[in-house]
C-alpha cells in the first residue's frame, strides 16, 4: 500500500525524528512560517510570543508526548555557523541542549547542512541561543557516527547554596551554568537513588528543588538577560571526586520533563562544577550515564576560559545519536483536539 495522506486542507509540518541517547530529538525540516528577527536570541524570543501554537502541536499529544523534544532550524547572525537552531520542549525554549547538538551535527552532515564533509570528522557550527557550539562528527565511508561538540564558556554560578525547599527543609545545592542553569544535587540528600529509584520520586524531588532555587536565587548571565534562568535539577550518585567509573545523574528540566541521556548541557555544568572544586583536571575523561536509561556521555574540561567575571571552562561532551523515522503531520480543521494536550500529572 502506498503511504499517501486522504486529501487535507492546510500546511504540512515535515520532521525528521532521532533520539540520543533514549532522549527525542524531533528536527523540524519544513512547514514553519518565517521566524523573524536579527538574532537567534531574537527569533527564540519571536517563536515564543508569534509560534508557541506550532510547539504545542508537534510537542504534544497526539503527535506527541509530555516529555518530547524539538529543534527548529534558524538563520544564525554568525557568521562561521553552519545553522542556528531552536530548542523546544513541553514548557517553552530552552538556551542550550547538547543532546540535540549531538543529534543535529550527524543530521547537518546527513541532510548536507554543511560544505564536503570531512573524513575522519567533519565539522559542524551550530549557533545556540546560548552561543555558537563546534560539533564534530565522525565521518568515513559516507557514513556519519558519533559526535563531540565544544561547549560555551560554562561555570559554576554558585556553591554550597543552601535553599528551602518544600517537603525537604533546608537543603544544599551547587548552581552551574553549561548554556543553561541547572541546580545540583546529591540524590541521597532525599533518600533516593538515581539508577533505583521510581522517577517519579525523582521527579517530585529534583522539581521541588527547581522551585526554591527559582524563587529563592537570583541568576546572572554576564552576556545576557535571556539566559539567566533555571533550566532544571540534576540529582546526582554524588561520585564527584575523579573516577574511570562512570557517575549517573538524572535531568528534570522545563515543567517537570526527564531527559533520557546523560543531558549534554547538564554534564557540560557538571563538569564545569568538578572542575571548580578541583576534583578533575583538563583533558581528563569522565563518563556519565543517564539514571533513566544507562546511556552515556563522556565529558572533559579542554580549556580555561572566562565569561565576564566568572572564571569558565570550555567542556567537550561526547555522544552518539540514531535516527528513528521521518514524519509528516496534519492538522485537520474539524479536529477538536488537533492544538495539542497534555495529560494532568
Ligand atoms: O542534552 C541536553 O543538554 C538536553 N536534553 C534535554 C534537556 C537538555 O536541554
Amino acid at each position: 500500500m502506498e503511504m499517501q495522506l486522504p486529501p487535507h486542507e492546510g500546511d504540512e509540518l515535515s520532521v525528521v525524528d532521532m533520539h540520543t541517547g533514549g532522549e527525542p530529538l524531533r528536527i523540524i525540516v519544513s512547514g514553519y512560517p518565517e521566524v523573524k528577527g536579527d538574532s537567534v536570541l531574537s527569533r527564540r524570543r519571536y517563536v515564543r510570543e508569534h509560534l508557541d501554537h506550532l510547539r504545542r502541536v508537534l510537542m504534544f499529544e497526539p503527535r506527541g508526548h509530555y516529555d518530547m523534544y524539538g529543534a527548529l532550524i534558524v538563520d544564525s547572525e554568525i557568521p562561521e555557523a553552519d545553522l542556528g537552531v531552536l530548542f523546544m520542549h513541553n514548557e517553552g525554549y530552552s538556551t542550550m541542549c547538547g543532546h540535540a547538538v549531538i543529534a543535529l551535527g550527524r543530521f547537518a552532515v546527513d541532510y548536507k547542512l554543511v560544505k564536503e564533509p570531512q573524513s575522519p570528522e567533519t565539522q559542524v557550527n551550530i549557533h545556540c541561543p546560548c552561543g555558537l557550539v563546534k560539533a564534530f562528527v565522525e565521518y568515513s565511508n559516507g557514513k556519519t557516527g558519533g559526535v563531540r561538540f565544544l561547549s560555551v564558556p560554562a561555570f559554576a554560578f554558585a556553591t554550597d547554596v543552601t535553599v528551602t525547599v518544600e517537603g525537604f527543609g533546608d537543603v544544599m545545592v551547587d548552581i552551574s551554568y553549561g548554556g543553561a542553569f541547572y541546580a545540583f544535587v546529591d540524590a541521597q540528600r532525599f533518600g533516593l537513588d538515581v539508577t533505583k529509584s521510581r522517577t517519579r520520586d525523582l521527579v517530585d524531588a529534583a522539581t521541588a528543588v527547581t522551585k526554591a532555587v527559582k524563587s529563592q536565587v537570583k541568576l546572572h548571565h554576564p552576556t545576557s538577560d535571556d539566559l539567566a534562568f533555571l533550566y532544571g535539577t540534576i540529582l546526582t550518585d554524588g561520585k564527584d571526586d575523579y573516577s574511570s567509573e562512570p557517575t549517573a545523574n538524572i535531568c528534570v528540566f522545563a515543567e517537570a520533563q526527564v531527559d533520557r541521556s546523560p543531558t549534554g548541557s547538564g554534564v557540560t555544568a557538571r563538569v564545569a562544577l568538578q572542575y571548580h572544586k578541583g576534583l578533575i583536571q583538563l583533558d581528563q575523561i569522565r563518563t556519565f550515564q543517564s539514571g533513566a536509561t544507562g546511556s552515556q556521555f563522556t565529558g572533559k574540561a579542554v580549556e580555561e576560559t572566562k565569561c565576564g567575571d566568572f572564571k569558565a571552562v570550555v567542556v567537550e561532551v561526547a555522544g552518539r545519536a540514531f535516527y528513528t523515522g521521518v514524519s509528516r503531520f496534519v492538522q485537520e480543521p474539524e479536529d477538536k483536539l488537533t492544538h495539542g494536550f497534555l495529560l494532568k500529572s
